[in-house]
């Protein structure tokens, strides 16, 4: 890309870097007449479109050598690396349409071996496999002689069947029943009320008497057991009402002067209430992501993946998913179990096991189908790249038209180019020209490529750029960043963490119109693909539902957001934290007062500025929104009459008038720039013991050396600056990693009074907190525990309403252990 981009002559750069959107098809047909003489473009697109070069294809080779590999780490007993290596077998090994049979069955049995979930979305009334699994397994060890594909699987099924102990498929009867060994696994993890309707489905679907009986009494001991240990945990959720029915409430697509389209209500909606919930457009994983995460559904990859069948690219969670990307495998469905159950278990399998058949679909255009020949094109170029290749076949595909038209209506979605940086456009330029001849080779229809068709891709990779969003996964770990085992927390082992992992890309088309504020009042999460949107206060009608498209007040405060926004969205937010003063902008990045006793804020000279800015515009605006999500500076303040207030700060309208590093409040000097060079230094103290978390080597000295550098912070900053909330957690982090819980629970504590002072009341970053306060609570068998764990259950429940246990499932957990604590 870099030789490709020096070797453009300036004038053709220029050309491109003054470009518009009306005059973008000359541009892209000038850059198109110089690539197509150029040697080296002629070679890049060989290389990554070329059937010749096809790196991601299947190999037989390739599949054997990694076949002996995991032979080897199985002999040698290092069995992860032995399943890693015949994932990768399995994903370069070329599968043959007459092997095709005999591998369904297998993954099918295989699958319903390691993971319920998955079978059941196969067949829901899978019963009676073991037998079944068996004699496909003596069947594929005959066929392994001859069939790699197979041979790998049986050796992976054969690592399976040796080491997992809960899945032993030569177990008779009940452990059959895939929604029984479900309800025994949930029984166990604690979560019993899928327990419960996992056995009652496994009831309905057994068919002998006996059968039937045994998982009555299973059932039984479960209800009373559940009864004796677990009295209804009293959660107070602050009368908080979840509204799960998005089609019960109505969003219009409304007109503003200065954000263009927006969305707003159109009747008064209570806070945590689902809005709105949709599809992707197209949805792409991000390069980070490739090897833990499935390719479809962006969920967390088991152990026994699922590679592509004709690419060597994904990795899929389920055959399902492998479908529904772009396969060609089709598996009838059971419908049966469905007839005897009662309405709510109807449901319940449904959702379990997810009841879809593309074939019947005319709306799904499988989005990897294109990508699927074997050319690395797809694992090569952007994340952001592909995603326009998956849009812009589908909107192709869908009009059924091979006619380029004009993809911006059709998708009518807003972009910026003409405000594009030059090296962006550039970009930009190439990479469209790239795609289009990569989509040639690739696609099952003619593309014509010229300007016109390539200023299509461009005006769609800048629409990308602003409307697409990130998918994140929460993630529970420990405290060292290792995933979070559940049956440690008991012990006390554990404290822990929540981490958000970026995991995808995606665009969906309502999902764009929502606008932004800083102070959003609504929270978009993903279950899947699925977005949902939900309130996280109450909204009253005709109002404005805007996200937050990153920067929130209490986390950035004005300045840095809105340079933020204006790289990334080209728009000047004037939000009510952006355009009014509000303590967290203040503090958030303030120095303290040098008088001992004074509460006032000391501000360099980007912050005042900025503060200043927001005071002059808002004399300027007679009218602000009454309806626009808004953040109380008042809220911010506790009710304490000792405690600071946003007027102390400000010492009414004193502001315009001060100069960097005097106190609000009493007009004190601090020499910033001593100030800076000692928090620097206090800094590298905290970071070494960063460092000692990563690498699990605290010590009590680095731990004393930091404890110092915070007091020294202390003295320095505002005590609301975030950069003391963080160190206050970091030191939480290390006292638990050397097992003094005591301090790290203070510290934890500490920090979150400051995040309680930066963000509104139960803002989700405070439950994040929340998580690591419980969980040593929990250790130290803390009594408080139930009372931190009310509360965050109630801010996951405002922003996650009934998928607060599927997005976060320790909070069952916790729930669990708190019982144990109360009794
Ligand atoms: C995802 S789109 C939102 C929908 C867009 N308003 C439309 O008409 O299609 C993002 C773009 O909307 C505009 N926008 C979003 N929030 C805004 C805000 N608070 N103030 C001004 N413009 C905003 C910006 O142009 C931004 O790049």
């Amino acid at each position: 890309m870099e030789k490709l981009k020096s070797a453009i002559p300036e004038s053709l750069k220029r050309m491109v870097w003054d470009s518009t959107e009306h005059n973008l098809p000359q541009t892209c047909s000038s850059l198109l007449d110089f690539l197509l003489h150029f040697p080296l473009f002629h070679q890049m697109v060989k290389d990554l479109a070329g059937s010749d070069r096809a790196l991601c294809g299947k190999n037989k080779e390739d599949a054997l050598k990694w076949k002996a590999k995991g032979n080897h780490c199985f002999t040698t007993g290092d069995y992860p690396n032995a399943l890693d290596s015949y994932s990768q077998a399995l994903r370069v090994a070329p599968i043959q349409a007459d092997e095709m049979d005999n591998n369904l069955k297998m993954n099918h049995l295989t699958e319903c071996v390691r993971d319920c979930d998955r079978a059941l979305q196969f067949s829901p009334s899978y019963a009676k496999v073991s037998s079944l699994l068996y004699h496909a397994l003596k069947k594929i060890y005959v066929l392994s002689i001859t069939c790699i594909f197979q041979g790998i699987y049986f050796v992976k099924v054969s690592f399976i069947i040796g080491f997992d102990v809960s899945m032993l498929i030569f177990r008779s009867g009940l452990m059959d029943i895939a929604w029984y060994r479900r309800g025994l696994a949930n029984a166990s993890l604690g979560v019993y009320d899928y327990a419960v309707n996992d056995l009652n489905v496994a009831k309905s679907v057994e068919v002998s008497a006996g059968g039937r009986g045994q998982i009555e009494n299973e059932l039984q001991t479960l209800l009373d057991q559940h009864s004796r240990t677990n009295p209804p945990l009293q959660l107070s959720l602050e009368n908080l009402n979840i509204f799960d029915e998005p089609h019960q409430i109505k969003l219009q697509c409304v007109n503003t002067p200065d954000k263009a389209r927006g969305m707003a209500s159109t009747s008064d909606i209570p806070r945590a209430s689902l809005v709105h919930t949709e599809e992707p457009l197209a949805i792409v994983i991000l390069k980070n992501c490739r090897e833990s995460h499935c390719h479809y559904c962006l969920n967390e990859l088991p152990v026994d993946k699922v590679p592509c069948t004709s690419c060597s690219i994904p990795f899929y969670c389920s055959q399902n998913c492998q479908l529904l990307a772009g396969g060609r495998l089709y598996y009838p469905r059971d419908r049966v179990i469905l007839e005897n159950l009662s309405d709510t278990l109807k449901q319940y399998v449904a959702q379990i096991a997810l009841d879809y058949n593309p074939e019947t679909d005319s709306e799904h255009i499988p989005e990897h189908k294109h990508e699927c020949k074997g050319a690395h094109w797809p694992s090569v170029l952007p994340s952001e790249i592909v995603l326009a290749g998956r849009l812009f076949v589908k909107s192709v595909m869908q009009r059924g038209s091979q006619e380029i038209s004009n993809l911006r209506e059709i998708l009518e979605l807003s972009h910026h180019y003409s405000q594009m940086s030059p090296e962006i456009k550039l970009e930009s330029h190439i990479y469209s020209t790239v795609l289009l001849f990569c989509l040639q080779h690739s696609s099952d229809f003619e593309i014509q490529i010229n300007g016109f068709a390539i200023a299509q891709v461009v005006i769609l990779i800048s629409q990308i750029r602003v409307n697409s969003m990130t998918i994140v996964r929460m993630k529970s770990t420990d405290i060292q960043g290792h995933d979070y085992q559940y049956d440690k927390v008991s012990s006390g082992a554990l404290t822990s963490n929540v981490e958000q992992v970026k995991v995808g890309q995606a665009i969906y088309r309502d999902g764009s119109l929502f606008n932004h504020s800083c102070q959003p009042n609504i929270h978009a999460y993903f279950i899947s693909r699925t977005l949902c949107i939900r309130t996280t206060e109450s909204v009253a009608a005709g109002c404005d539902l805007e996200l937050s498209y990153g920067p929130q007040v209490g986390q950035w405060d004005a300045k840095d957001r809105n340079e933020f926004l204006e790289n990334e969205y080209s728009f000047r937010c004037q939000c009510s934290g952006c355009s009014k003063a509000n303590l967290s902008d203040l503090v958030l990045n303030a120095f303290r007062c040098v008088k001992s006793n004074c509460p006032g804020i000391v501000l360099d000279a980007s912050v005042l500025n900025c503060e200043k800015h927001k005071i002059k515009k808002l004399a300027n605006i007679s009218r602000t929104s009454s309806c626009e999500p808004h953040f109380q500076a008042e809220n911010l303040n506790s009710d304490n009459k000792n405690e600071v207030t946003l007027d102390a700060f400000l010492c009414s309208n004193n502001l315009p008038n001060m100069n960097p590093g005097f106190c609000l409040k009493c007009g004190s000097y601090r020499d910033l720039e001593s100030s800076r060079s000692a928090v620097d230094k206090a800094w590298k103290c905290i970071r070494r013991l960063q460092d000692a978390i990563v690498s699990e080597d605290v010590s009590g000295f680095k731990l004393s050396d930091a404890s110092k550098s915070l007091h020294l912070l202390k003295s320095i900053l505002h005590a609301y600056n975030r950069s003391i909330a963080e160190v206050e957690d970091i030191l939480a982090q290390a006292f638990c990693l050397v097992g003094d819980l005591q301090p790290a629970r203070d510290h934890c504590k500490a920090s979150i009074e400051i995040l309680e002072k930066l963000y509104p009341r139960n803002h989700i970053v405070i439950g994040h907190e929340l998580v690591k306060l419980s969980s040593i609570q929990l250790a130290l068998r803390d009594s408080t525990a139930s009372e931190t764990i009310n509360q965050l259950a109630n801010i996951f429940s405002c922003y996650y309403g009934k998928h607060a246990d599927t997005i976060f499932p320790p909070l069952q957990i916790f729930r669990k252990e708190t019982q144990k604590i109360v009794l």
